[in-house]
């Protein structure tokens, strides 16, 4: 696939800058919740951690949604305490879950287990509340083609990939991560109306052309959400 051809399923967004781009986002992601409000009695909001979210998370936190009818919940989590630095749910409840959006139900996906694999039937069980297909999944990209923590070389990698996985979440400890951590599956994150890709930066746009070229998810694993039938998907970015 040469010459710039995008998977079918994909729609490209590009903006001048990322605050941009996370004013646009927060208003089409406002749109599609209210859509899923006036249509059923709740939505659901998936959103990844890591720092580009932010912009977006602070555009979003103050749109006027009625909140207390949205359940948020996370793509992965590291399996750190919820005040730990790195903790992907602290990062959502001061940078998110603020101002209206305090209103939201939030689903954690660290539990008191030990380990995420351990962790992984009670994870899957407060899945389960959430009604299907997902109302929006937001997804980053990291510089190795990992979406979620659905990681190149990861233990789990196979399961968390599998299109026609039953897995909802799968535990990933990434070599070089200092903490294990867990996914929702490839199969989970693709049960959305709505699924987008949020990057930023000519080294993700470089990798993410990489990945709409046809080869192998298990290296580029950001390849599953792009080579598949079953749900379109936005990818918004900006220099
Ligand atoms: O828990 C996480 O880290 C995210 O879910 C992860 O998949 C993230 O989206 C990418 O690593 C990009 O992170 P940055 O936005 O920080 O580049």
């Amino acid at each position: 696939m040469a010459n710039g051809v995008r998977p079918p399923r994909v729609m490209e967004h590009r903006f001048k800058d990322r605050n941009s781009l996370a004013g646009a986002l927060a208003a089409d992601v406002c749109d599609w919740l209210g859509t899923g409000l006036s249509a059923r009695p709740r939505a659901s909001l998936i959103v990844s951690g890591g720092s580009t979210p932010l912009p977006l998370f602070h555009a979003l936190r103050d749109k006027p949604l009625a909140w207390e009818r949205i359940d948020v919940t996370l793509a992965d989590e590291r399996w750190v305490s919820p005040d730990h630095a790195d903790s992907n749910e602290r990062l959502v409840r001061q940078e998110l879950l603020q101002a209206k959006a305090a209103a939201a139900r939030f689903i954690p996906l660290k539990t008191t287990a030990a380990t995420p694999e351990q962790g992984l039937s009670e994870c899957e069980a407060r899945l389960d509340d959430l009604p299907r297909p997902l109302d929006v999944v937001i997804l980053g990209m990291g510089g190795d083609g990992h979406t979620a923590s659905l990681f190149p070389g990861s233990e789990a990698l196979a399961k968390g990939l599998d299109p026609e996985g039953i897995a909802r979440c799968v535990a990933c400890t990434p070599g070089t991560a200092p903490y294990p951590r867990l996914s929702l599956s490839i199969s989970t994150l693709l049960n959305a109306r709505r699924v987008v890709l949020h990057i930023v930066g000519a080294d993700k746009w470089a990798v993410y052309r990489q990945a709409c070229e046809a080869g192998e998810p298990s290296s580029l694993p950001i390849r599953a959400v792009l080579h598949q039938n079953r749900v379109q998907v936005d990818v918004y970015w900006s220099p």
